[in-house]
């Protein structure tokens, strides 16, 4: 897999990656294999979407980083279990938009990555399942809940990522079947929730699928906010879509004018209402770093150079990033940390956008810490307390770090030959959906 000498000093860093991943890989087949989460700290299974129903998430998801990692023989191993097990025709509630970014999003990355067409079936059966939640919404905006097996649909009561995070992923299956419906379902409910922009160009996140009226005054960056934003800039650059552009940019040239400011020095982006302006809150959540990232990607780099160096302050203070932090006094106000990538999503981001070795620098402590607080008997924890000596574990690990971080890390550092590093992309989930170089 290349010599650490071909990668320079970086190399080292890239192969650590790799011998963590794997090693966490095989504590899951050894213990958890086809589970949706192992456990870490007991060995255990854990089903995320419905109990009972494991649909091999961690699987699924860490397929495109094994492939990444020219691990190939565990990426047979992962494929030879999604074509022989997984089946999708399960009578019980899933939630729209986490089936979509990890399961849809997760089996066509694995089409991308491997060219095996059982995947992308797949990935067309579990969205062809999903796409009643949106058929059967009288406005046009998704249900939060579908039935995979009968196609009731529940959960009127929504937000602005869980009604707008489907274009990258539904965009692909249009672009790779040739049915359009993918594509004009996921932007449609996207163009809803534009044309209900405030005056100010604001946007509440929380919406009703059924009336189509907002349900809160409140807008953010972070959850339930973020990926909407991220996946208009993502449609106009996977599908060269020049309206959403357009909605792009007319939502952040308000958000940067309206929804940001300074304290002590550093870029924060509280919580506004949409209507007034007038600053709600100060809280800013560690999934808010996304977004450092996506404005440098959108042409915005130093504003998205001085997001991440905020988060780099919180970073440096805590070790971990904390859920969530209130920046003007910057205490924790949630001190737990669900394992989350954000800031490591960004430091890729930023890193590819300025080629600036800091960035780079960034992302090694954020692994290195992240090694030294969450690894543990049989793989990486979540933390229950980050401000704890030493940090406190839970017994879980979530899906997206086989997704997420270990899949940024590598491509910081490794310079894989796997991946056209000038034209790829990767998803809210960094499912690799362009870039794969077979
Ligand atoms: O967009 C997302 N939001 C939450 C998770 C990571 O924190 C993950 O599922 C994804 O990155
Ligand atoms: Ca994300």
């Amino acid at each position: 897999v290349g010599t650490a000498s071909a990668r320079g000093r970086w190399g080292p860093v890239a192969d650590a990656v790799r011998e963590e991943h794997l090693w966490a890989w095989r504590h899951y087949i050894e213990r958890a294999w086809g589970a949706d989460h192992i456990k870490p700290i007991s060995g255990g299974r854990e089903d995320f979407f419905v109990e009972g129903h494991s649909v091999g998430l961690s699987l699924v998801e860490a397929v495109d980083t094994l492939w990444l990692m020219e691990a190939d023989s565990e990426v047979d191993r992962a494929v030879r279990w999604i074509v022989d097990h997984l089946d999708f025709d399960i009578d019980a509630p899933f939630q729209v938009f986490e089936t979509n970014i990890r399961m849809v999003g997760g089996l066509a990355a694995a089409y991308h990555c491997t060219g095996d067409r059982r995947l992308l079936e797949r990935a067309v059966d579990v969205a062809d399942r999903l796409l009643p939640a949106f058929t059967r919404s009288p406005t046009g905006l998704p249900y939060r809940y579908v039935n995979l097996a009968t196609g009731e649909v529940s959960g009127p009561e929504t937000n602005i990522v869980e009604v707008g995070t489907y274009l990258a992923e539904f965009g692909v299956l249009s672009r790779w079947t040739g049915d359009q419906r993918y594509y004009d379902l996921a932007k449609q409910a996207m163009r809803v929730v534009h044309d209900k922009r405030s005056e100010l160009d604001l946007l509440p996140h929380d919406i009703h699928a059924e009336t189509g009226e907002w349900r809160n005054r409140r807008a953010t960056v972070g959850p339930p906010g973020d990926s909407y934003y991220e996946y208009l800039w993502d449609g106009y650059r996977l599908f060269d879509d020049p309206e959403l552009r357009q909605w792009y940019d007319t939502l952040t040239d308000a958000i940067l004018a309206k929804q940001a400011e300074r304290h002590a020095g550093l870029l924060w982006f509280p919580q506004v209402d949409a209507f007034t302006g007038e600053v709600l809150s100060r809280e800013q959540s560690v999934l808010a770093g996304f977004y450092a990232g996506l404005l440098a990607e959108s042409g915005h780099v130093a504003e998205g150079r001085a997001y991440h160096d905020a988060f780099t302050a919180v970073q440096d203070r805590f070790g971990v990033i904390p859920t969530s932090v209130d920046y003007t006094t910057m205490t924790a106000t949630r001190v737990e940390n669900a394992l989350r990538p954000e800031y490591a999503d960004s430091a890729l981001a930023l890193w590819l956008a300025t080629g600036h070795e800091v960035f780079r620098e960034r992302a090694r402590t954020h692994f290195e810490n992240m090694v030294a607080t969450s690894k543990t008997r049989h793989g990486f924890a979540a933390l229950a307390d980050v401000t704890a000596t030493p940090p406190s574990q839970g017994d879980t690990c979530p899906g997206y770090w086989w997704s997420e971080q270990m899949k940024y890390y590598w491509l910081l550092f490794s310079d894989t030959p796997r991946l056209d590093y000038r034209d790829h992309y990767l998803s809210t989930e960094a499912n690799l959906l362009r870039g794969a170089k077979r």
